[in-house]
């Protein structure tokens, strides 16, 4: 008998690293080092995620092989991404994957650059929402760290430009609460910078830290 879990089990979808965060990519910056700085934040999110009451699980989806191997030596599942998909379609494969377990009761996705995601701001997010379809907006009220589907619904994701609007047009009800770390997804220099003031997770810290000035 399988045993239905209370907690959400929250999606985060990540490109390939030679893809990723073209925003964020330093003038005349090596590629292995956005590569690092790119994987950095994605496993200080996952590991701030696992670590927050009321997520029951944490699946990765990826088609690059170097973050699948980095998530998996922290055991975390990695669900391959499907060909040529793009963000909401790989988040809908997640999705009907997920749904497809008995232990599921209800899914989410997570933004995979919030390196200053505290556990609390995430589970007092996950409190506000209840049980109603809801997203949490970026700090710039425009994009969407934070999609829940419904126990039991589809994610239905409507990620992109303008996605809280378009997340609160599909019914979701908007996430407001003091939860900066939650909403801080770091997407340009100006972000990194809000994110440190925050307060970054253990490896995008060092990371930094580490980089040659
Ligand atoms: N698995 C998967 N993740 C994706 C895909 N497209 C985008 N993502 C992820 O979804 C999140 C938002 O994606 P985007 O805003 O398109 O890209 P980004 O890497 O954040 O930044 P830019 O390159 O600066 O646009 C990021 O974590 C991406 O890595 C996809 O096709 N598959
Ligand atoms: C795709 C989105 O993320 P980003 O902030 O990376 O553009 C979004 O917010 O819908």
């Amino acid at each position: 008998m399988s045993v239905v879990t209370t907690g959400s089990h929250l999606i985060v979808p990540i490109k390939p690293l030679h893809l990723a965060k073209t925003r964020l990519r330093a003038a005349g910056a090596a590629p292995a080092a956005h590569a690092a700085l790119v994987t950095s934040v994605a496993l200080d999110t996952v590991e701030a995620a696992r670590a927050a009451r009321g997520v029951a699980g944490v699946v990765v989806v990826t088609s690059d092989a170097r973050l699948a191997g980095a998530f998996a030596a922290m055991g975390v599942e990695v669900v391959p991404d499907t060909p040529s998909a793009g963000l909401n379609e790989a988040l809908r494969h997640a999705d009907a994957l997920l749904r497809a377990r008995a232990s599921v009761r209800r899914v989410g996705a997570l933004q995979a650059d919030l390196p200053a995601l505290r556990p609390e701001d995430l589970a007092d997010a996950l409190d506000a929402a209840g049980d109603d379809r809801s997203h949490c907006p970026d700090r710039q009220a425009t994009g969407t760290t934070l999609l829940l589907a419904e126990p039991g619904r589809p994610l239905d994701p409507r990620f992109g430009i303008g996605s809280s609007a378009a997340h609160e047009r599909s019914g979701a009800k908007t996430l407001h609460g003091p939860w900066d770390s939650l909403r801080c997804d770091v997407d340009t220099t100006d972000d990194l910078r809000a994110a440190s003031q925050l307060g970054l997770g253990p490896r995008t810290r060092s990371h930094l830290a580490d980089r040659p000035r």
